[in-house]
């Protein structure tokens, strides 16, 4: 996705072929942790010495890929969302140019913590191989964590551009209501049920092709790593309640930014 064209940014096909290209780096992602076990100590909050940082282990690594990455300018892409905002350290590359493309306020939509508490509440204990500590790779599971939140988060923070584009589409519609406080009439008006249904079944293929060894695709017992319908239940309870309510908070406030 090209930000600094805001035209193709905002169309909605664009957006939508945005998030089917996601799907493969959730998936696999995935695939990567359920390799592992559960691993609890990645989760708890006194097993390893973090200095004066509270917080979980996942959460401490978070914040020191976030600020690594953050020198880089990750984090002034408008597609990124930080878990630590406020801890972020300045770029050693000169600031992009970005074009006004989401509401001023976009940065302030943020579900993070919503997307961490259901990635170790549900995710984790269904995707892992088994509920075991494995002390020895707590580190990489911590890393394959990581990348696995940092894949949901751009997705279901991806539903800003989402709602940018409805609101072009039809500004007299969502003006209306949003001065009417009509939660339930957004929610309704941004929802497309045959595009989720879509995106369900893809997932189903998606997680049995990626997810099985291609030269056992024709055995008796092609096993995926990954249970495919786990994959597209996860994103039919979590990932899209969640991308869709990240549409709604951001168009509640959108007359904000006329
Ligand atoms: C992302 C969109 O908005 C909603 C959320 C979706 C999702 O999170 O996958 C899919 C369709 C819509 O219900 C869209 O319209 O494409």
């Amino acid at each position: 996705m090209d930000f600094m064209k805001p035209e193709t940014v905002l169309d909605l096909n664009n957006i939508r072929q945005a998030l089917v290209r996601m799907e493969d780096t959730i998936v696999f992602d995935l695939i990567e942790r359920s390799q592992f076990f559960l691993s609890p100590s990645v989760y708890s909050q006194s097993k390893f010495q973090l200095g004066d940082f509270k917080g979980l282990f996942l959460e401490w690594l978070l914040l020191q890929v976030e600020q690594t990455h953050s020198q880089v300018r990750r984090y002034e892409a408008p597609d990124e969302t930080p878990f630590f905002p406020q801890q972020l350290k300045p770029s050693i590359l000169p600031p992009l140019k970005y074009p006004k493309i989401l509401a001023n306020y976009s940065d302030e939509i943020n579900v993070n913590q919503e997307i961490l508490n259901f990635y170790v509440q549900q995710i984790v204990p269904q995707v892992s191989c088994n509920d075991a500590e494995q002390e020895e790779n707590s580190g990489s599971v911590a890393c394959c964590d990581v990348e696995c939140l940092q894949a949901l988060l751009r997705r279901i923070h991806f539903g800003k551009f989402v709602a940018e584009a409805k609101y072009q589409a039809d500004p007299i519609l969502y003006k209306q209501l949003i001065e009417n406080r009509d939660i339930k009439g957004i929610e309704e008006s941004i929802t497309n049920s045959a595009v989720e249904s879509k995106i369900l079944e893809r997932l189903v293929v998606k997680g049995e092709s990626y997810g099985t060894d291609p030269t056992l695709k024709y055995s008796q017992n092609p096993q995926s790593k990954v249970d495919p319908k786990l994959i597209a239940r996860l994103y039919k309870d979590y990932v899209i309640p969640l991308t869709k309510k990240v549409e709604v908070d951001y168009l509640l406030r959108r007359l904000e930014d006329e």
